[in-house]
């Protein structure tokens, strides 16, 4: 049975990349999916966004939905201080497999937890069963029409508080028209845009920025 793209991904890295070294790891993802097979990973021009904002919340925990291979969870885990947790949603089991291996190859398995199964399936559990009180910061990357709804669900399971931060992916492509809707006329966000690229590619994209007021 031929290998899956991101099989391939994984496999470049551990053949290439630095071990416990994460930003070897990211440069040699963005190495193959901009020169070889392009893949979503939010890459390092949307990365360095996603840095700076990590950088700014300073986050004990993290939420981030969609994992895919782990690129944006060694990304934010990198960044964390000492005693400070990502956790990381992925329901595809093949890509949490692979981003299991790219977590632990990239040397930050002990900030990161990966959870698995579906996002509005996780965050009612993320205060029971993960011990979460509320979230500093939340990733989403997952799939777009999901942004709105799951926006929604951490409000009524009450993860947000004054201050916590979203970070929202591809906000012009693929696009989350429906998120961008909700979150820029919801009085309890104060949201920012931040445009950017495509990753590997000279398409526009952007992120949004939406602070939670509690
Ligand atoms: C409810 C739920 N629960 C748990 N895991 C979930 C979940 N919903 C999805 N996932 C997981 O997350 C990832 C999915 C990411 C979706 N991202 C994109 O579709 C995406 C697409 C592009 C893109 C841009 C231009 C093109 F021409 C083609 C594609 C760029 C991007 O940056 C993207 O993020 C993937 O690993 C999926 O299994
Ligand atoms: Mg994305």
């Amino acid at each position: 049975m031929n290998q899956s793209k991101e099989q391939r991904i994984l496999n470049f890295v551990l053949q290439n990349a630095v071990r416990g070294d994460p930003c070897s790891v990211m440069d040699t993802i963005d190495k193959y999916c901009s020169q070889k097979e392009w893949a979503m990973n939010v890459g390092n021009e949307k990365g360095l966004i996603l840095d700076k904002t990590v950088e700014e919340v300073n986050p004990s925990v993290a939420l981030e939905l969609g994992t895919y291979c782990g690129y944006s969870a060694v990304r934010i885990a990198r960044l964390l201080k000492a005693g400070a947790r990502l956790l990381t949603v992925e329901f595809n089991p093949e890509f949490a497999a692979i981003a299991k291996q790219m977590i632990e190859f990239a040397g930050v398995q002990d900030k990161v937890k990966l959870l698995e199964g579906p996002s509005e399936e996780i965050i009612p559990q993320l205060k029971k069963k993960y011990e979460v009180d509320t979230l500093d910061f939340v990733f989403l990357d997952h799939w777009k029409d999901r942004y709105a709804p799951d926006t929604i669900l951490l409000q009524e399971c009450n993860l947000l508080r004054k201050g916590s931060v979203l970070l929202a992916d591809n906000i012009i492509v693929p696009g989350a028209p429906e998120f961008l809707k909700y979150i820029r006329n919801n009085p309890r966000f104060q949201c920012t845009n931040y445009p950017s690229h495509l990753e590997y590619m000279k398409v526009e994209d952007a992120m949004e920025k939406a602070v939670f007021l509690g």
